[in-house]
């Protein structure tokens, strides 16, 4: 049988899953850990046009989808702005991205990322 292929984590993927992990803890309530229904939330896949979540964003990193560190962020940006595109401003959806957009934006910053730039040779 064919030896199963020791999974080399190529240092872009080590760093996507690193970032994934801190971003999906502040979300404690799992609001964006899967993709939002048209039952739990009516009209929604009529207004949001691109959706995403965090689990579509970890089976991007898994099939080595994202090539570059933006990628990734532009996916998790439009997870935020589609929850404060579609619920009000005052629901805890709404509350919750703009929480998770700040400490990602903070996470993926340039000094961060400029850190961590030497190991993703
Ligand atoms: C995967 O999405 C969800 C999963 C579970 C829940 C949930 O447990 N909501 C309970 C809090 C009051 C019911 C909400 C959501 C949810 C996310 C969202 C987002 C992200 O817009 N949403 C919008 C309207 C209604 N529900 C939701």
């Amino acid at each position: 049988q064919i030896m199963r292929q020791k999974q080399i984590r190529s240092p872009l993927i080590k760093t996507l899953d690193y970032f994934q992990r801190q971003l999906e803890e502040k979300d404690p309530q799992q609001y964006f850990a899967w993709p939002v229904t048209d039952q739990i939330a009516p009209g929604y896949s009529k207004m949001i046009k691109k959706p995403m979540d965090f689990s579509t964003m970890k089976q991007k990193i898994e099939d080595d989808s994202y090539k570059t560190l933006p990628e990734y962020a532009d996916d998790f940006k439009r997870m935020c702005d589609n929850a404060m595109t579609y619920n009000r401003s005052d629901s805890v959806y709404f509350k919750t991205a703009k929480k998770l957009l700040r400490g990602g934006m903070k996470l993926l910053s340039q000094e961060k990322v400029e850190k961590l730039a030497p190991y993703l040779k």
